[in-house]
């Protein structure tokens, strides 16, 4: 890991490989880390979030996975940011010491989203008591109201937060909302917090409003064309840029249709990458060969333009 590197650029959301029975495959973690690294330039990593089924694994499984990453990546890895968000929060705690324990650069919490908090007191009571537990590591809200249905907007909540968390140190915004997101950058730019988005789509966009980089599922195995995407905008040569995100949402539009989805997500690394992420945890299943067949054959069609 990087010390005091700050966070930016992209961060794979890591899928969390597992036995054909469905077990936790730690084995190729080290595998993994090496594959990132050389073949997608991408050196950032967010473990056992949604595209990592955070919710699916029990407390030990997640704390097993979180130390393979933390020891693979060890000097190959800027930053292991570890998902400690739970519906128990005496669990969201234990995981937050634990990540602190192993050395973590960074740790995240989504809302709980089965009893919700209804108001911002609420959801930083919840956030507060977690963030405590590790008083010197960096912490991080998740915000994915398309999955956790809580709904509290970011601007609002960033509003004197780190009088209640003083390690907040930013969010990974996983919504459409890009008001939200343009306020709180408006808002916050001199506190320093970090935004990273997580609509992969539409990264350029949130690039485009000031967001310091991306969390997705897709940096996995379309890292090192989302990376020229980012060298594009920085030139700026917003026309190539453009052209980046658009075939990357030519994909993903594709892939939408046919039902796209973490199970997806795992088929699609383990041909690209050839590294064997096995199945999903129910109640997710496999994907379909159908779909394996036309995603591997959409993605093989695209003409990205380093390679024209
Ligand atoms: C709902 C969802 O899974 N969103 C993904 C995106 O990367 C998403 O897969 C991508 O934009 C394709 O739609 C990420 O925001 C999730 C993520 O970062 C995570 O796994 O924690």
């Amino acid at each position: 890991m990087t010390p005091g590197k700050k966070l930016g650029g992209l961060v794979a959301a890591t899928v969390t490989p597992m036995t054909p029975d469905g077990q936790i495959n730690l084995s190729v973690i080290s595998q993994y880390v090496d594959y990132l690294v050389s073949k997608q330039n991408v050196k950032n990593v967010f473990v056992n979030g949604t595209t990592g089924e955070g919710l699916s694994l029990n407390v030990q499984e997640r704390k097993q996975l979180a130390e393979e990453w933390l020891c693979q990546g060890k000097d190959k890895l800027d930053h292991v940011i570890i998902h400690v968000g739970a519906l128990s929060l005496a669990e969201s705690q234990e995981l937050a010491r634990h990540a602190a324990a192993v050395g973590a650069t960074g740790i995240a919490v989504l809302a709980p989203f089965f009893f919700k908090p209804t108001n911002k007191a609420e959801l930083i009571a919840f956030l507060q008591k977690v963030a405590s537990e590790a008083p010197a590591v960096p912490f991080y809200y998740y915000h994915i109201p398309p999955l956790t249905a809580v709904k509290i907007r970011v601007e609002e909540l960033l509003d004197g937060i780190t009088e209640q968390i003083p390690t907040f140190r930013g969010v990974k915004f996983s919504d459409t909302d890009l008001l939200d997101l343009a306020q709180c950058i408006n808002k916050n730019e001199r506190e320093q917090f970090t935004f990273l988005y997580g609509v992969d789509e539409q990264l350029l966009s949130a690039l485009a409003i000031g967001a310091d980089g991306a969390v997705g599922s897709t940096y996995n195995y379309l890292g090192q064309k989302t990376n020229l995407m980012l060298q594009a905008f920085a030139k700026p040569d917003l026309a190539l840029a453009r052209k980046y995100q658009f075939l990357t949402g030519e994909f993903l539009n594709f892939v939408t249709k046919l039902g796209f989805g973490v199970a997806q997500t795992k088929a699609v690394m383990t041909f690209v990458s050839g590294i064997p992420m096995g199945p999903p945890r129910l109640p997710l299943v496999d994907a379909s060969e159908e779909f394996i067949i036309k995603a591997k054959a959409k993605l093989e069609s695209i003409v990205w333009p380093d390679s024209d």
